[in-house]
């Protein structure tokens, strides 16, 4: 169980930048939950806020429980015990997840070592079971390879082994498929078809994979959650106008993505809802940043649903 309450983060920089806005987000053992966004929309800080791995000069609010445990109370100390351990990270493929002075073998090994004191000839021997698992493809001799050898997908496909490594019970996910093709990503979502018994929240921008990994999807715009449903309900009756937006801006829907502008917006984004100036249904109230309501379980921060709470 994970429970995100109420968490912000700011960076003191020049122009103080709110990437994440009093979020609350609960995902309960064994469920894997997406978080979709476009760009910008504070998706990485807020994994990395959970992790405690935020770059220096981010000031956090808030409460993250893992188990009973407010995760950002702890020290780096017992943060260190925690990540890894039970708590993993699989970062982005494109980035510097992999260590280049490294033989992959090596990188998916060392979790065992460090986390489990597993022996490090048998755990030479799972990361390359783990390989095979996750489609790498000549496993024995990829082992021994350095990371430039691999391609996206197969670097991507190595961290997701690496991730799991240590064998903790929850994954968090950034971008698994950034940059991959069609191809690729149909691989990333077999490797996470086998996670079934973890609990996985995984950072996305892509609905389609969110629909393919995930039972709940949680949509962030601009710094916020705005819609928090079951996948299901998400893709066929979405609440936020930003959400529906985005659906219909799919390519299996056309790409149809409208925007009204009915009122005028003047500092809406700053005061009000995130939302306001590119939503077509837009009214007076939006001036104002709307709460979260609860609509029978399916949570939506828009003021249209403020007599439904
Ligand atoms: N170190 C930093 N200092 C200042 N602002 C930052 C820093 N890192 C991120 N931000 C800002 O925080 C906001 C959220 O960034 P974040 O990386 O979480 O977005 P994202 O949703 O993951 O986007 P993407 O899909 O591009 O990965 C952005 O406005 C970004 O510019
Ligand atoms: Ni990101």
């Amino acid at each position: 169980m994970l429970e995100i309450k109420d968490l912000s983060v700011k960076f003191a920089s020049e122009h103080s930048v709110q990437a994440v806005e009093h979020v609350s987000l609960s995902v309960k053992k064994g469920e894997h939950v997406a978080i979709v966004g476009e760009t910008g929309s504070g998706k990485s800080i807020l994994l990395l806020a959970v992790l405690g791995l935020l770059p220096e000069g981010a000031l956090v609010t808030g409460e993250v429980f893992f188990e009973d445990v407010d995760l950002l109370k702890l020290s780096p100390g017992q943060l260190n015990k925690i990540r890894g351990n039970r708590i993993s990270y699989v970062p982005q493929g494109s980035g510097n997840g992999l260590n280049p002075l490294l033989r992959v073998g090596f990188q998916i090994s060392e979790p065992m070592v460090v986390h489990r004191k597993t022996p490090k000839a048998e755990a030479w021997r799972k990361s390359v079971e783990l390989m095979k698992r996750f489609y790498i493809g000549n496993e024995e001799q990829a082992a021994k390879q350095y990371p430039h050898t691999f391609s996206g997908g197969m670097k991507q496909r190595a961290l997701i082994a690496m991730g799991i490594s240590a064998d903790a019970g929850t994954i968090l996910a950034d971008e698994p498929t950034k940059g991959l093709d069609e191809e690729r990503i149909a691989e990333v979502v077999r490797c996470f078809q086998q996670l079934e018994d973890k609990t996985i929240l995984c950072v996305t921008h892509d609905l389609k994979f969110a629909k393919e990994i995930s039972r709940r999807i949680c949509v962030m715009y601009s710094s916020n959650l705005v819609e928090y449903a079951s996948t299901e309900e998400i893709l066929s009756s979405p609440l936020h106008p930003y959400t529906r937006d985005m659906l219909m801006a799919m390519p299996e829907n056309g790409l149809k993505f409208q925007t009204g502008f009915s009122v005028s917006h003047d500092n809406y984004e700053k005061m009000g809802c995130r939302y306001a100036a590119r939503c077509s249904e837009c009214f007076e109230k939006c001036r104002e940043m709307p709460p979260v309501f609860d609509v029978s379980g399916h949570k939506v921060r828009c003021w249209k649903y403020a007599s439904s709470d």
